[in-house]
């Protein structure tokens, strides 16, 4: 069983300025749903807003095959909206709406079938949820499931936040392995050198880490081990959950994604496979078809 945990958000697509689509997503929701339409054990632990997209947004997880025994609704609560706004190479900017009556929540999972716990982005570094997140991946650590950080920061979640900076940097200390891209470095580190971002991994004892970069290659350590993998040209219809798909790609090929070199790579591929699936469409991850 593979857990995400997060927050679900209802993205609403801009091109040329103009509504073009509207998706369920949220990070981890879109990994979750990536996940379960590859026929993967899935199931997405966070809070939805009693209301009419919040209940969507668990008929849609459970449509795909997610698990949602740790979907909790909250009473009186508005669901999460985010306006993508999607420039000429289609990759979004965003302008959030959160209700904060979502954020605070203590989870309950059960860790004894699970293999991964899959978490980060906003929700897991936000002043009231932090604490929890936390709480969930010591107890993770304590089962022997594997913990996969994504942090998928967007600029203005940092600005003058010196604790958010500590926060990050916690999360990478305590993952078995974190998925990063060049804008989340970037944000984080506030520099463009690739030698910079290493300085940064290495000083968080990231040992296992995967860099995407948009159409620029996949990088990634496997432990001593340095690999360089190029991603195929596409046409993109939107790059929204590019990353979230990458990352449903390489959880859902298995265990040994991250304890052997050679499936390391092949889970990378896969990954990578995902993310050109999710980006050929306007929907944040895979269509069922892509599953295998
Ligand atoms: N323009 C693109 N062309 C081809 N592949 C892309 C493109 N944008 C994203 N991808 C695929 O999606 C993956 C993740 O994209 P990236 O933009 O780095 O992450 P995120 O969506 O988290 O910002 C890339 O490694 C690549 O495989
Ligand atoms: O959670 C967010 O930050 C935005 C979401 O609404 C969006 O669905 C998303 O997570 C996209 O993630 P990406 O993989 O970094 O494109």
């Amino acid at each position: 069983m593979i857990y995400t945990l997060g927050e679900a958000v209802y993205d609403i697509l801009f091109k040329n300025n103009q509504p073009a689509a509207s998706v369920h997503g949220g990070s981890m929701y879109n990994v979750a749903i990536s996940i379960g339409r590859a026929g993967k054990d899935v199931a997405f632990a966070g809070f939805y807003a009693d209301d009419f997209l919040g209940n969507q947004s668990r008929l849609f997880l459970q449509k795909n095959g997610v698990g949602t025994d740790c979907y909790r609704p909250v009473a009186k609560a508005k669901s999460n909206l985010a306006l993508a706004f999607l420039n000429a190479q289609m990759v979004p900017n965003y302008n959030f709406y959160r209700d904060e009556r979502l954020n605070g929540h203590p989870f309950e999972i059960d860790f004894s079938n699970a293999e991964f716990l899959v978490t980060g982005s906003f929700y897991a570094i936000d002043d009231h949820n932090f604490g929890n997140v936390l709480d969930v991946i010591e107890k993770s650590r304590k089962n022997n499931v594997n913990v996969v950080y994504d942090p998928n920061i967007r600029s203005k979640h940092l600005d003058e936040h010196p604790e958010r900076y500590e926060r990050i940097a916690r999360m990478i200390e305590l993952a078995d392995l974190v998925k990063v891209s060049a804008e989340d470095l970037f944000h984080i580190t506030g520099s463009k050198s690739h030698d910079d971002w290493k300085k940064y991994l290495n000083k968080h004892s990231a040992q296992k880490y995967i860099l995407t970069q948009g159409a620029g290659p996949v990088e990634a350590v496997f432990n001593d081990e340095h690999f360089i993998f190029q991603v195929p040209e596409i046409d993109v219809v939107s790059s929204v959950g590019a990353g979230d798909g990458f990352t449903a790609g390489f959880v859902s090929y298995g265990i040994e994604a991250i304890k052997n070199r050679t499936h390391f790579e092949l889970a990378i591929e896969r990954g990578i496979s995902f993310a050109g699936a999710v980006c050929r469409s306007n929907e944040n991850y895979i269509a069922a078809e892509n599953g295998n």
